[in-house]
């Protein structure tokens, strides 16, 4: 395929084709249906800060559980999504500042390719319609001959046939439905391909075709490919370097191998202990993380894992060995976090026959909120669980918050951690990289 609306002579092959600083995109409440329904305020700070850059024919995957803002990173570089903070800068223009003939220019540049071929895909057009019409809307092709001709080539080219030309979306399989997808993306001849979990609806046997045809294109357009996946296997098939997020920032960014062979930050070593490995030199025990992601409406201080974090720093006086301090700590999130209705708790006693009296509630407490024998902690440690949970069965909640903060309290939870440089093009920020741990 002729490259017709190629890269403007006039711009600079220095630099990244696209570099982001600082970007952010928080939402209204209100933006979202149920907030509107019980007319919540405040912001869901979805991506929250994040740097990155992105060199032409290089992948660069973005992975992180649901809801950590993958999506919302990706629309926001493409302007799909107004960023709130930050600038993205492509071929060193900042895209907020385009407009008319520039912003379409941007629009032709990048493109996207989304997770459900056939909800992104017009089902009354054709696929010849939908491959010609960005054609026509960017002026690429001489005449409608010309593009017809182009799209036929594109059709062959991610490995569907000329004679598709005429079929709709419909009438394909979901693997053939997203090569269509791919095809409208490079049909106006783009440099940067934004591929929102562009394989997870698909097969296993069909995935892998999926991904060997991105990487194919990819060096053959010398395309930037962020991809973005919750899916380590498969990032680690087309990736050359890999950005973990988690509630809206980026904790760490690295080559794929080095990722793979020497995570830095404990949510990488979590993420990656969930991919079965065959390499035996690399196979980890499982990390379970403690609870669920955390609201981006309401994210923790500190560093944002650090409810979460199996390497919680303990305070520099602590005697407790790492895993009585995570217990320890758990422990304290959940009286912060948990709304512990002591009537609940008695009547609960009562149907499993046992005494309701604040001793009782006050051993349920401990029971079912340190995953630890209290026996394991230090004495000040079991002495403070004691009391925080004697102040809960006595409904006095300030009281036990008190005790948990002043009796548990962590660096991680205080401050920010830095971005820190690990290796070569390799970035984590976590409070105990430098600390010779
Ligand atoms: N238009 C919107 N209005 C309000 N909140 C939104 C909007 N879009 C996304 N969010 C919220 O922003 C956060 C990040 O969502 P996003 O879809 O970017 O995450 P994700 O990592 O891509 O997750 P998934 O893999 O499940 O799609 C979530 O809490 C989500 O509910």
């Amino acid at each position: 395929m002729s490259r017709a609306a190629s890269t403007p002579e006039t711009e600079s092959s220095d630099g990244p084709l696209l570099a982001v600083e600082g970007l952010q995109k928080h939402f209204d409440r209100a933006d979202g249906f149920l907030d509107k329904l019980v007319g919540e305020g405040g912001k869901i700070r979805a991506v929250d800060g994040v740097d990155f850059s992105l060199d032409r024919g290089e992948t660069l995957a973005v992975v992180g559980e649901s809801g950590c803002g993958k999506s919302t990173l990706g629309r926001t570089v493409l302007n799909l999504d107004t960023p709130t903070g930050g600038t993205v800068r492509f071929a060193g223009d900042e895209i907020s500042d385009l407009s008319g003939k520039d912003l379409k220019q941007y629009r032709r540049r990048a493109q996207m390719v989304f997770q459900d071929p056939l909800a992104s895909l017009n089902p009354r057009k054709t696929v010849g319609e939908i491959l010609t019409a960005p054609m026509e809307v960017h002026g690429i092709g001489d005449s409608k001959a010309d593009r017809r001709e182009r799209a036929k080539e594109l059709l062959e080219r991610v490995g569907l046939k000329p004679g598709h030309y005429d079929r709709y979306p419909r009438q394909f399989s979901g693997g053939q439905q997203q090569r269509v997808g791919i095809a409208r993306a490079l049909a106006v001849e783009p440099d940067l391909i934004v591929a929102d979990e562009p394989v997870s609806a698909l097969d296993v046997s069909v995935q892998a075709q999926i991904l060997q045809l991105l990487e194919d294109l990819q060096e053959e357009y010398d395309l930037a490919l962020l991809f973005i996946s919750h899916d380590l296997s498969v990032v680690r098939q087309v990736a050359d370097r890999v950005a973990v997020m988690y509630l809206g920032e980026l904790v760490e960014t690295a080559p794929v191998d080095t990722l793979f062979a020497e995570p830095s930050h404990p949510y990488t070593e979590s993420l990656l202990s969930a991919v079965p490995r065959i390499d035996p030199e690399h196979r980890t025990d499982r990390i379970v993380l403690e609870g669920t992601v955390p609201s981006p409406a309401d994210p923790p201080s500190g560093c944002r894992f650090h409810t979460r974090c199996p390497k919680v720093i303990p305070p520099e006086d602590s005697s407790a060995d790492q895993s009585a301090f995570r217990a320890a700590f758990s422990f304290r999130n959940r009286i912060l976090s948990e709304d512990l209705d002591v009537e609940a708790i008695r009547t609960r006693l009562d149907s499993e026959g046992r005494a309701t009296d604040e001793a009782a509630v006050a051993d349920y407490v401990v029971e079912t909120m340190l995953e630890a024998d209290p026996d394991s902690l230090p004495g000040e440690a079991a002495d403070a669980v004691r009391e925080a949970a004697d102040a809960i069965a006595s409904e006095n909640h300030d009281l036990a918050e008190r005790v948990v903060r002043e009796a548990f309290p962590s660096p991680c939870e205080r401050e920010v951690p830095d971005d820190t440089r690990v290796g070569e093009q390799h970035v984590a920020s976590c409070h105990r990289i430098g600390d010779g741990d």
